[in-house]
This record gives C-alpha cells, sequence and structure tokens, in this order.
C-alpha cells in the first residue's frame, strides 16, 4: 500500500491528477471506474483545468463504480457531476462513457451494469479488470455504495448489486469486491478531517475496521495508493 498524505485538498487534486496523466500515458487504453462524492469535484475541476489537452481522452475509457438510482440530471447523480465537472470540459467521444443507467429499475440495472463490464473490459480469471478503480471513503467506512450495515455485498459473485442507503433508502447500484479487488490499480480520494477516524482503523486495522467496507479494499495482484489531505491523515501520521 502506498500512501501519499498532501497540504490540503488542492494538493490532493493536483497530485492524483499527475498521477492520472502519467499513467493514461503507459497505457494503450486506460479503463477508470469513477466514484462520486465531494473529493472527485476537486479532483475532476483539476483534472480538466490542468491536463484538459494534455491528455490524449480518446484512450480514456469511464465507467461508475457507483451510482444513486435517479436520472442522469439530477443532483444526486455520480453521473452528472461528473459531467458538470468534467466530460463537459473535456473532449472524449461519448462512446468511451459507460454510465449506469441510474433512471431505470435498479435490479436490471445492476444486471445490466454487469453485462456491460463483462463485455467491455479485460476478463483476468473471468472477472472484469479496470486499469483503474477510483473510490472515496464516506464518513461510515463506506467505499463505493457499499455500506457497513450491507457489508455482505461485498463478497458477492456478482459484478454488480443493488445497495440501499442506510440513512436516505436510496437505492444505488455498485460494483462488489470481485471487482474492486481485480483492479490493476486502486486509487482512494480521502479529505478532510470528518474522515480522520475510520482513516486510522482501516489502514492501522485498528477498532471496528472489520465492520467497514474500505478496509476490504486489497487487490489481489494490483496496487493500491491513498491520496489524502493532512486532516484526513491526522491519526496515522
Ligand atoms: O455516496 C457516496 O459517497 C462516497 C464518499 O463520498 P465523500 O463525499 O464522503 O467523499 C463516494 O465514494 C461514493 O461514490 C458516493 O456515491
Amino acid at each position: 500500500m502506498e500512501i501519499q498524505v498532501l497540504e490540503n485538498k488542492q494538493e490532493v487534486a493536483k497530485t492524483f491528477s499527475e498521477y492520472f496523466a502519467q499513467l493514461a500515458k503507459t497505457k494503450e487504453k486506460l479503463h477508470v471506474a469513477l466514484s462520486g462524492g465531494s473529493t472527485p469535484k476537486i479532483v475532476f475541476d483539476y483534472l480538466a483545468e490542468n491536463f484538459g489537452t494534455e491528455i490524449d481522452w480518446n484512450k480514456i475509457y469511464f465507467y461508475w463504480g457507483d451510482e444513486r438510482c435517479v436520472p442522469p440530471t439530477d443532483s444526486e447523480s455520480n453521473y452528472k457531476m461528473t459531467v458538470d465537472h468534467l466530460l463537459s470540459k473535456i473532449s472524449i467521444p461519448d462512446e468511451n462513457i459507460f454510465r449506469v443507467l441510474g433512471e431505470n429499475d435498479p435490479e436490471e440495472e445492476a444486471v445490466r451494469y454487469g453485462e456491460v463490464l463483462e463485455n467491455t473490459l479485460p476478463l483476468e480469471k473471468g472477472i472484469p479488470q479496470f486499469d483503474l478503480v477510483i473510490l472515496g471513503m464516506g464518513d461510515d467506512g463506506h467505499t463505493a455504495s457499499i455500506f457497513p450495515n450491507s457489508i455482505y455485498l461485498w463478497d458477492s459473485s456478482r459484478n454488480c448489486k443493488v445497495a440501499t442507503h442506510p440513512d436516505s433508502g436510496q437505492k444505488r447500484v455498485t460494483i462488489t469486491g470481485r471487482i474492486i479487488n481485480q483492479a490493476e490499480e486502486v486509487a482512494f480520494l480521502v479529505t478532510g478531517a470528518s474522515k480522520k477516524e475510520k482513516v486510522r482503523e482501516v489502514i492501522k486495522r485498528e477498532g471496528e475496521f472489520n465492520s467497514y467496507p474500505a478496509s476490504m479494499v486489497n487487490p489481489t495482484s494490483g496496487k493500491l495508493i491513498w491520496f489524502m489531505d493532512k486532516d484526513a491523515a491526522e491519526k496515522i501520521s
């Protein structure tokens, strides 16, 4: 595991963007699972502004690690957030974008999206393999849309499952643990003091770490990198 502790959110955005641009250079095609959340917003703005013309977006293929079951125009949509902060500002072919259809029936969409992953990503031991999975970690230790009260979803034999947000009851489609841990690289983007206790437990394997889905992230043969600001990393420094 590699841990990068940066001064602030802007430095996280800069450092991750440099890493992303470098990774893109080394690949003929880069298949990336995106996340929602607060940190990716800043990262997407930075990427678009500073690497918008440098990166060859024709070879980048975007997917989502999780999506809220709402239409793509809804302010809750992870796809809409990505359009607003990244996709609308770069030149990327429409056929490189594989969004979760949040407006569809959740169960049917989880099956459909799982098939999309199987049909468009390279398979490694029969499991779709991303070059890069970007993850956030919620204040409760959730990642993608696998929440502590439904941690069993992690071990599903399916590529995607339907999850329910524990407070709002909102349905979500999420990739499962087998897809996350099959990736060549997994990058956590985590910022803010509200995450510091969970960051400590997950990284140091302390306290209740076993009940947090973020603790299950451990790529089988790939690389795991945490990009954090000082506030999130306070308890591990
Ligand atoms: O609901 C979600 O939250 C997590 C974490 O988001 P954050 O704002 O606490 O950083 C995110 O990874 C996930 O994609 C999103 O749907």
